[in-house]
């Protein structure tokens, strides 16, 4: 039985080119449907679920009838803008078959790494799942060139996974899972079950990809379980091919490679915010909303706040302090300087009527505080 599985509650679930186009023959639509089928039961189940699909470029390709892989970035870009309808049309009429709705997201690296794009595609992805959506996640391959791009879906479902709080990543690929070494080049190669994903020697097993569509090999795949233990998640490196792969893990079943962080959820979180040692500002609290931050698990709102000093943006990191000037806590602010100037001391249903809009009720969420 694996706990860190089963009780998980948010699963990103990642599924590559190769398996995805049956090996480069067009989208595999019948394999696409068992799939979801196993994700609506996940659903059903209480689990949240982000799907990172690949295999817009593979798709595009027997759109277009091209048999190899282009070089050119604008050829890609072009055969992504080609697939990847093919790949949204293919999921949304799957799982509405299962009524469920799902959403296109497309991101660049660069959606990620900047501060306010990043909080805003936490939110609308967040928003999605409280909507009961499933958001269908892949690479904006139009608007990126080879300097910013992810450029295998690996490492963006370990960033989602992070974006989303997510407690697992599974990557289906065409292998059972991480073996001893490439088991194409090596057929005696063994199933690793599990093991720590910092492990350095995994580094020496996992090879790059050898098939002709997928991208990044076990390589990407190892990075990508590294990535998402920093936010506290465990990854799943398994066979998509295996029958019933995801409702058996769910069940417990010992099925692929399980790679476990190090640290929690909580502990992980919040060591990825304390390594934010630039603040921007100050917002000044009054004594309720110390208390409510030093009591734990609160968010600030910006009732509590009286007075608010530096110019930050959304997403950057302030200082939360008492009136006596006592610094009670860091955390990544949802609203501008400006912005915040103008709703605190105000009730969070008051924003909309002061800002026109409401970006969050809180002003800094309890997941993004860490108390000093
Ligand atoms: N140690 C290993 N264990 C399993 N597969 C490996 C290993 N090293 C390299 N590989 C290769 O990684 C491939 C899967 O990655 P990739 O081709 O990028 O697929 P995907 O499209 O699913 O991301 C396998 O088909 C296999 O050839
Ligand atoms: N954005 C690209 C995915 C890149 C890629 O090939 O990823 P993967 O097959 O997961 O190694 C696409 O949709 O074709």
């Amino acid at each position: 039985m694996r706990d860190k599985v089963t009780a998980a509650r948010r699963w990103v679930i990642k599924i590559g080119s190769a398996l995805l186009t049956g090996d480069g023959r067009g989208l595999d639509r019948q394999a696409m449907a068992v799939w979801v089928q196993q994700m609506a039961a996940l659903r059903e189940s209480g689990v949240d679920v982000v799907l990172v699909s690949s295999g817009a470029v593979a798709a595009g390709m027997t759109r277009l009838g091209w048999s190899e892989r282009p070089k050119s970035i604008h050829q890609l870009q072009a055969a992504a803008a080609v697939g990847q309808m093919d790949l949204v049309q293919a999921w949304e009429s799957s799982f509405e078959e299962f009524g469920l709705t799902t959403a296109q997201v497309l991101v660049t690296h660069d959606d990620l790494s900047d501060r306010k794009r990043y909080l805003n595609a936490r939110s609308t992805l967040r928003g999605l799942l409280d909507l009961g959506v499933i958001p269908v996640i892949n690479e904006n391959d139009t608007v990126v060139t080879d300097e910013i791009r992810f450029g295998d879906n690996d490492t963006l479902g370990a960033l989602v996974t992070n974006l989303v709080e997510a407690d697992l990543l599974v990557i289906l690929t065409d292998r059972d899972g991480l073996y001893t070494a490439d088991p194409r080049s090596n057929p005696e190669a063994e199933l690793i079950s599990q093991a720590m994903a910092d492990d350095p020697t995994l580094d020496a097993m996992a090879g790059g990809s050898a098939g002709a569509l997928g991208r990044g090999g076990m390589q990407t795949k190892l990075r990508a379980s590294r990535l998402a233990a920093r936010s506290g998640a465990s990854t799943i490196i398994v066979g998509g091919r295996i029958k019933q792969v995801v409702a058996r893990l769910k069940a417990g079943e010992q099925l692929g490679t399980l790679l476990l962080p190090e640290k929690g959820m909580l502990a992980a979180r919040k060591q990825w915010l304390a390594g934010h040692l630039q603040t921007r500002g100050r917002l000044v609290l009054d004594e309720g909303a110390v208390r409510a931050l030093e009591g734990g698990c609160s968010s600030l709102l910006p009732v509590g706040v009286k007075a608010v000093e530096g110019n930050f943006r959304r997403g950057e990191m302030v200082v939360c302090a008492g009136l006596d000037g006592r610094e009670v806590a860091r955390g990544l602010v949802n609203y501008g300087a400006q912005e915040a100037m103008r709703i605190i001391g105000r009730s969070s249903e008051e924003i909309v009527s002061v800002l026109g809009y409401v970006d969050e009720p809180e002003l800094v969420h309890r997941d993004n505080l860490v108390l000093v």
